[in-house]
């Protein structure tokens, strides 16, 4: 084992310190174990005024004006502009007090945290009956620290008319005219911005914010509830503070093995270590999986509608959306290019996508020839086909109620070659296949109807397909659901299709433990992991692999195909850089990266967030 190759950098770390510290104190006694460990002290990123050295205090207005140069108050509208009952005008930095003396003349300073009735004026304005601003607004008062941004906040809450809004936002930096970086609007996302630069909000949580201001549909909200808390920043917290305690106890070997005795043999002390990285592992997979399929809650399922000319995927896109957002026409081949529509199916976020319809050159009349437009047009359906999250092949019924000599061929007849080879080409394992059969009221009869959905279902490729996607086949009639009066409760079967999409939707983002959906534990308790953003999901995966990359070090392979390395062959430095990496992608997540790292992530993240917030 090679314990000696040069001392690391890593003595530089607090948690290792620590680790030296009780290692020290019980030199003798290796027993290894990984434990939970409280945080260290709350990190909290240097706020604009501690970075610029400029200190201030608000409590005499007229010293403030002086010394403001480096950290600006800011100010904006934070309801949506347009004419509204109330709106919200929010200032925060250290000029609030003398914003709120100059507007509110004469009055005493709000009581903190409390609705505070005023009357606000111009303070440019000399005349009297010009002064007055807005009657009857209410004023809020938020010393630092405990406010939503860390500094002193106020806020105005006017009269929604326009010409108010503007005259008060108007008004705010009037006292401070010729001293530009006293005060000045506010830049979108600039009030969360302080709020993560004073400690507030950690970045998962701004994070979450920018999601909770995004979401548009139920289960977006949702999403973005469960990032809000801070589950996730204690999770990864502990998962790094476990990472660190381990690289500790390796550093400790290679610092002491030669001058103390330690009860466990180094390559007991990195079989240890293993067997506590591979269990992190499997959480670490539960939660990039989680994360992936958060995505789904959070930028929409994407749906392709698949099938031969005149199938019906289009009358069925029209029925789901409830309005005309494709064209029907008996002519085969009326769609040609990718029709998207966005909607909203049970709180999920779904982009649904018409395609054209796949059909053989061969199949098509004499007469027609397939052109440019439609090649191009069935080009782009199986591209977005095969990079769709849900696949819903929509099957005719009239070639079956006219083929019905041999099961086989009905089926055949039924599901076109074309069809069934971009189903084919689907990916099992990351798209769910749906089928629907429509035109439901061709058949003569219910039992007709029962036998060739039966006849779908034992499709050979057909079955494979459903049995991943554990769905079933939907027998619907676009037709009948147009036509139907409104006393059918479910006309043509369009709403038992959806209620099966739904459950469809729950499943694929529903939150799975470490050991998979069946595995034990309580896979509810990872809801939170969903909320989990791209950018936390790929620092996820990079700490995954310096974690594959420590074990490749020091055991053999899991499938058997790699060898147990020789106990002199296990490299105990490098072994411990690949954990310090590990935990370093993990701070990363909340923001705790190199200086450089952590604004070209703040550019990112705030770059979703509208002025005012
Ligand atoms: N009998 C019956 N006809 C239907 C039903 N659904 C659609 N049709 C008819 O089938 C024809 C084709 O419908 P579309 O929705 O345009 O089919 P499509 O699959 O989008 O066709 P392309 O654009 O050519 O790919 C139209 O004449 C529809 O009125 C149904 O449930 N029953």
């Amino acid at each position: 084992m090679r314990l000696f190759r040069g001392r690391s950098h890593l003595c530089s770390h607090l948690e290792f310190s620590h680790n030296l510290l009780s290692r020290t104190q019980n030199a003798g006694r290796l027993a290894f174990s990984i434990q939970e460990r409280r945080p260290q002290t709350q990190f909290r990123w240097p706020s604009p005024t501690e970075r610029t050295a400029s200190t201030l205090t608000n409590n005499d207005p007229s010293t403030s004006l002086l010394t403001t140069k480096e950290d600006p108050t800011i100010y904006a509208l934070s309801t949506a502009p347009g004419r509204a009952a109330i709106a919200v005008i929010r200032v925060s930095g250290p000029l609030c007090l003398t914003v709120y003396h100059s507007l509110c003349p004469g009055k005493q300073r709000p009581k903190p945290r409390y609705a505070t009735l005023r009357t606000l004026y111009d303070p440019a304005e000399t005349s009297e009956s010009a002064r007055v601003l807005d009657s009857g607004a209410l004023v809020f008062y938020f010393p630092a620290p405990e406010s939503t941004t860390g500094e002193d906040v106020l806020e105005f809450h006017v009269h929604g008319g326009t010409a108010v809004v503007k005259a008060v936002l108007a008004a705010i930096p009037k006292p401070f005219q010729g001293l530009s970086q006293t005060i000045r609007y506010a830049d979108p996302g600039e009030f969360t911005r302080r709020a993560f630069y004073n400690g507030r909000l950690d970045l998962l949580q701004v994070e979450a914010l920018g999601d909770t201001l995004a979401a548009e549909t139920e289960q977006q909200r949702r999403l973005a509830v469960r990032g809000s808390t801070n589950t996730l920043t204690e999770r990864y917290e502990s998962w790094r503070q476990k990472l660190l305690y381990a690289r500790g106890e390796l550093e400790a070997l290679i610092d002491f093995s030669e001058d103390q005795h330690f009860d466990e043999s180094p390559a007991q002390l990195c079989a240890s270590v293993a067997e506590q990285v591979q269990e992190l592992k499997h959480q670490l997979q539960a939660n990039i999986d989680n994360a992936s399929r958060g995505e789904l809650l959070r930028n929409g399922i994407n749906i392709a509608l698949v099938g031969a000319p005149n199938a019906g995927k289009s009358s069925l896109l029209n029925q789901i959306v409830g309005r005309e957002a494709a064209i029907v026409s008996g002519e085969a081949g009326t769609t040609r290019d990718v029709v998207d529509v966005n909607v909203d199916i049970g709180g999920f976020y779904c982009r649904f996508g018409d395609l054209a319809g796949l059909r053989k050159a061969s199949q098509t009349p004499s007469s027609h020839q397939i052109g440019e437009i439609e090649q191009e047009g069935m080009r782009r359906a199986k591209q977005r086909a095969l990079t769709a999250d849900v696949v819903i092949a929509v099957i005719p019924a009239e070639s079956a109620t006219s083929n019905e000599s041999t099961a086989g061929a009905t089926v055949r007849g039924v599901v076109d070659n074309e069809v069934l080879e971009v189903l084919k080409q689907c990916d099992p394992q990351t798209q769910q296949i749906m089928c629907v059969l429509n035109k439901a009221d061709n058949f003569k009869s219910d039992q007709q109807r029962a036998s060739q959905r039966e006849n779908l279902g034992r499709h050979s490729v057909l079955r494979g397909l459903i049995d991943s996607s554990k769905t079933t086949v939907y027998t619907i009639s676009c037709k009948s659901a147009q036509n139907a009066n409104s006393g059918n409760c479910d006309p043509g079967g369009i709403q038992t299709f959806l209620d099966g999409l739904n459950q469809l939707f729950r499943r694929m983002t529903a939150a799975v433990g470490p050991y998979g959906r069946e595995g034990p534990g309580n896979n509810s308790a990872w809801a939170e992991t969903l909320g989990a953003s791209e950018r936390q999901r790929v620092l996820l995966q990079q700490c995954f692999q310096h974690l594959d990359k420590f074990l490749a070090g020091v055991q053999p392979s899991q499938d058997g195909h790699r060898a147990a390395p020789d106990e002199e062959d296990i490299d105990v430095v490098v072994a411990a850089e690949h954990l310090r990496a590990a935990a370093d992608c993990l701070a990363k997540i909340a923001g705790r990266g190199e200086a450089g790292d952590v604004e070209d992530v703040l550019g990112v993240v705030f770059e979703k967030f509208c002025v005012g917030k």
